[in-house]
């Protein structure tokens, strides 16, 4: 596992985006695990850039999503749903069946869990998962638990969460409570994980990944078990952290 470290957020997010394109290049039908956040609003804008600039097809690319509100239909604007179509899907060329996303509304909770994983079994396994990082260590929604769960599953949302996402609705009460998410087990059968941050206030969660323990009461810990990760983090949060991992510096 290692850190890489960039100049600044934007560099980090254009990086990013050239590293998926070349992948796409090389393997057209790359199964991409893609988060929601303020975190990879960059990346999706430089995605945008580079499909303009002819740089990255994303005819035959498909799409796993990895979490969703309890509640919020599609056409919700702060469902993840509508947020994947505002800044990306609507904006290049990805097909309508190759988007693979939890569903947010259901009668039977079990049934939307098992359909997703089946979704995500028919796959062989996601080639690359970008992740953000909830400021309590939270991956996807894998909260903070007393063990973690490997499918997709339903979870109650951690107050932390909740206060942390309410500046993205009119008011903290209007917060779903409840996710549906891709558990621990599919994001750790992706072939590569790129884990990203840029804000100050995720250093702590991110020293959780480089402290030698894994604890499910902070979730992305669970990623030093994997063999190919990549902690992509700017400056900022970089001065910040305790643990020293081998580090790469990129400049702009
Ligand atoms: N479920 C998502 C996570 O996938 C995301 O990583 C996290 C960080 O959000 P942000 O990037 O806005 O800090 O928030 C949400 O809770």
């Amino acid at each position: 596992m290692e850190l890489v470290v960039y100049d600044d957020y934007q560099t980090l997010s254009r990086q990013t985006a050239k590293y998926i394109a070349e992948l796409v290049r090389k393997k057209p039908n790359t199964v991409l695990g893609l988060a929601t956040g303020s975190t990879p609003l960059g990346l999706y804008q430089e995605l945008v850039h580079l499909y303009n600039e002819k740089e990255i097809d994303f005819k035959d690319v498909l799409t796993f999503n990895l979490d969703e509100y309890v509640g919020l239909p599609k056409e919700h604007p702060q469902s993840y749903y509508y947020f994947m179509n505002q800044h990306l899907f609507s904006k290049v060329n990805i097909a309508k069946n190759n988007i693979h996303f939890p569903r947010g509304i259901f009668t039977d909770p079990k049934e939307a869990c098992r359909e997703y994983e089946k979704q995500l079994t028919e796959v062989d396994h996601i080639d690359l998962q970008i992740l953000g990082i909830g400021s309590n260590g939270h991956i996807g929604f894998n909260e903070p638990a007393k063990r973690m769960t490997l499918d997709t599953h339903i979870t109650d949302l951690a107050p932390r969460t909740i206060q942390d996402n309410a500046r993205f609705f009119n008011d903290s009460n209007e917060v779903p409570r409840q996710a549906i998410t891709m558990g621990i087990g599919s994001i750790m059968r992706a072939k590569t994980i790129l884990l990203m941050a840029h804000k100050e206030s995720k250093a702590e969660a991110i020293d959780a990944i480089f402290s030698g323990v894994v604890d499910p009461n902070l979730p992305a810990s669970i990623l030093q078990l994997h063999s190919n990760v990549l902690v992509l983090v700017n400056k900022e949060v970089a001065n910040r952290l305790h643990y020293r991992p081998p580090t790469i510096m990129v400049n702009q």
